[in-house]
């Protein structure tokens, strides 16, 4: 397994593309620590595939390097790198069993036979198809075979990282979480660098220790779970991560106060590193938004209540802003009601990023 260093990448698919400053990457300068487990987390179009195929070498990127520790592996060729990968829809050979299948990547490498046979029954049974090991792949299903593919991008011990795009597309939605597990329980046992990309917040966080959320060609934040709910750095954060999104209210700022809808708002800390001229924004997550009576807190129009289970979601307008709450089933929502906001849940963004505070 290898550390993968990205330095200072940029990527426009042609030299005209590039020269109108159309960019798939903008910029991006990351590492991937050896033995990570991350996550590509972002909407359609914002240059995931493009950074997994650079990572792979089925792309040369139009700036920048990357290493693989201490090696530039820029112009290498996939096979060239070592690097297992799995796509959306299987890739695997028709004519073999489900058993030849997982043992002809460890073949190709010249792996003793007595070690190719426990990794491949081990490998049937992580991915369920101990009654399937000897069909033939051509007709087994389209799950089955992206089970396959998973297989043989997992079975392997000596690649530098294992890269999966979008890998549980075509899996059945009560297999999904079984062989997300299982992909974890892999990590775990084995340490590998393993990059995922999908646009699936939930496989996102239930897979990765790390999330690197992309937007618009750009990383705009690497993070645990925690840190991407509790501090988003970009408001696009705040609003792609959680169900549903984060907040966002403008607001001006004056002596120190956010001042939203004529209500002055206590921050806590200072706020630093940001200029008079800078748009301002406050954000604040749904589940720590309280309903009160009007007086109490800063008056809003209730649009309209949605039941979620042991909960209810409140959708509100804030002086013409929409608002989202979460409360407790039975929970009183009066009338005239107003909000009020958990001040250390408060996260203030100028232009968008996130104003640290002192
Ligand atoms: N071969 C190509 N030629 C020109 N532009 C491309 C090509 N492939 C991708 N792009 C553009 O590059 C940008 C990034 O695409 P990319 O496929 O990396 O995004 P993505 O985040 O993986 O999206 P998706 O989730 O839809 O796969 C998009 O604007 C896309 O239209």
């Amino acid at each position: 397994m290898a550390r993968i260093r990205l330095d200072h990448i940029r990527h426009a698919y042609s030299r005209a593309l590039g020269d109108a400053g159309i960019y798939a990457l903008r910029e991006v300068d990351h590492a991937f620590e050896d033995g990570g487990a991350y996550a590509l987390l972002g909407p359609s179009g914002c240059g995931k595939t493009t950074l997994l195929n650079i990572i792979s070498g089925l792309l040369t990127p139009s700036e920048g390097h990357v290493h693989f520790d201490d090696r530039d592996v820029t112009e290498l060729t996939p096979e060239a790198r070592n690097i297992a990968q799995v796509f959306q829809f299987p890739v695997i050979y028709d004519t073999m069993t489900v058993r030849q299948n997982l043992a002809f990547p460890l073949k190709n490498r010249k792996v003793p036979a007595a070690e190719i046979k426990t990794r491949v029954e081990d490998m049937i049974r992580r991915i369920g198809l101990e009654a399937k090991a000897d069909r033939k792949a051509r007709g087994l299903t389209a799950d089955e075979k992206q089970k396959i593919s998973l297989g043989r991008g997992l079975v392997r011990s000596d690649v530098n990282a294992i890269l999966f795009d979008e890998p549980l597309t075509v899996i059945d939605p009560h297999m999904k979480w079984q062989l997300r597990s299982e992909l974890k329980q892999l990590h775990r046992e084995f340490q590998m660098t393993m990059v995922y990309v999908t646009h699936d917040q939930t496989e996102a966080l239930t897979f990765a220790d790390k999330v690197v959320v992309m937007y618009d060609g750009e990383v705009v934040q690497i993070g645990t779970p925690e840190e991407l709910f509790e501090r988003p750095k970009h408001t696009f954060v705040g609003y792609f991560i959680g169900s549903p999104g984060m907040n966002v209210l403008p607001c001006r700022m004056e002596g120190g106060e956010a001042v939203v809808s004529d209500t002055r708002i206590a921050l806590p800390g200072s706020p630093i590193g940001f200029h008079a001229g800078q748009t301002t924004e406050l954000g604040i997550r749904p589940e720590f938004v309280e309903i009160v009576r009007g007086g109490d807190g800063i008056p809003v129009k209730i649009e309209k209540v949605e039941d979620v289970g042991s909960e209810r979601i409140v959708r509100a307008t804030l002086s013409g802003t929409r608002l989202s709450a979460i409360v407790a089933e039975g929970a009183d929502i009066p009338a005239d009601a107003a909000v009020r906001f958990a001040p250390d849940a408060l996260n203030l963004y100028a232009d968008s990023w996130l104003v640290e505070r002192a």
